[in-house]
């Protein structure tokens, strides 16, 4: 396969996919910043400049493919064969979920950075922030190697960068999330263009909101099934290895998932996987993203939203986009997290009026500059 960065499909790889055994839906999620600002590196698009063929040695490591790549001016969206990658120019989000073995990926990330970008990890002693985080496992025991207990995956995690910051988010012997977060805020000082201090290095923007949504209702887990799709008549072609992408795109469609902030400034891809299963990259400005995950089997059933877009520009709350994507999945038990800066933060713990719900946990922790807030729900039978 001829491998270029534009925009691609691995259309052999995603007529082949199917799974028929339990799903580990929930994943873990490693996001590295290198610098602060897109444009703190020394190298013309910094971690976007890093041919393609790399991103799949790393994905090769950890035991997942891309299926699609979309480009924009800011940012690249990686479709995975579990979950997603997106790169901007100096941080990367890794999203990961099945027994992919994502930690693994750090080493070969780093040997990247050096090679491409001069970033040399021993030099710099660690990025400018590092966050890990994944939901309590529904099938732990599958996990392979380290991932199957958080103590070893953080003890990995500070082999790399010594001195991290690990969190049990909840309650540790019911749904919890955990976290991991280290970093360098000395590399705001860093002299990294051309020996002088870098020039945007004081303020930067960033907010993630995430939902992790269990026990979806039977009604919204149907449409995540091929056969449903095709009952549905919304593809003409009978055959159910018919590539992915363009079932991913009738269900994003039908469903509504292309359209979370009413805007047109965006770019859209998603896949349907072979019997059920859907994963979808939205870019927004060519700068932001969101990005949903569905695994519908029943006995498991999970899907997750992450947003980086700040909502407010989009004159949309979080807690408006929180309800449009409840009311879609309609699951018997959610949480959310929104990591914002101090002076930026917004509650939304005044969610009182969903059907049938109990609030199981509030909690707010300070996270550096972050304000973490992570909410959880169980709603009772309809
Ligand atoms: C959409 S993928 C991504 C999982 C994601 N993290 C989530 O939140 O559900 C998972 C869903 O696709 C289905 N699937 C089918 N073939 C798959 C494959 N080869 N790799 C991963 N998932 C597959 C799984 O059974 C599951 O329902």
């Amino acid at each position: 396969m001829v491998i270029s960065n534009q925009d691609y499909i691995d259309h052999e790889l995603s007529t082949s996919l199917d799974s028929a055994d339990s799903f580990e839906g929930p994943e873990k999620l490693l996001e590295i910043w290198l610098t602060p600002h897109e444009n703190d590196l020394n190298v013309e698009n910094g971690l976007r400049s890093v041919p393609l063929f790399e991103w799949q040695n790393l994905l090769d490591i950890i035991n997942c493919k891309i299926l699609s790549l979309k480009k924009s001016e800011n940012l690249d969206a990686y479709i995975l064969s579990e979950s997603s990658l997106f790169v901007y120019n100096n941080r990367i989000i890794l999203k990961t979920c099945g027994t992919t073995t994502t930690l693994l990926s750090i080493d070969y990330f780093f040997k990247i950075c050096e090679k491409y970008l001069h970033w040399n990890i021993k030099f710099f002693k660690k990025p400018f922030k590092i966050f890990y985080s994944r939901r309590k496992f529904m099938f732990p025991h599958k996990q392979i190697g380290l991932h199957k207990d958080w103590n070893l995956e953080v003890q990995y995690l500070d082999s790399f960068f010594e001195d991290g910051s690990s969190y049990i988010v909840g309650k540790s012997n019911k749904d919890h999330w955990h976290l991991y977060t280290n970093g360098n805020s000395n590399l705001v000082q860093f002299p990294i263009n051309n020996g002088l201090p870098s020039p945007s290095v004081f303020k930067f923007n960033d907010e993630t909101f995430e939902i992790l949504m269990t026990g979806l209702s039977t009604e919204a887990s149907r449409q995540f099934f091929t056969n449903e799709i095709f009952k549905n008549n919304l593809s003409g072609n009978s055959n159910l290895h018919t590539d992915g992408h363009i079932l991913g795109l009738k269900t994003s469609k039908f469903t509504q998932l292309n359209n979370i902030y009413n805007t047109d400034a965006i770019i859209h891809d998603a896949f349907s996987f072979t019997p059920c299963g859907y994963s979808s990259n939205s870019i927004i400005d060519e700068k932001y993203y969101y990005t949903l995950h569905v695994t519908p089997e029943k006995g498991w059933s999970y899907a997750s939203f992450e947003s980086n877009v700040p909502s407010l520009k989009y004159n949309l709350t979080n807690l408006t986009i929180l309800k449009k994507i409840l009311n879609l999945f309609k699951p018997s038990h959610f949480a959310f997290t929104l990591f914002q800066l101090k002076d930026e933060f917004v509650h939304i713990d005044h969610l009182y009026d969903f059907n049938n719900h109990e609030k199981t946990d509030r909690i707010i922790y300070d996270v550096d500059e972050y304000e973490l807030l992570y909410l959880s729900f169980v709603i009772g039978e309809e």
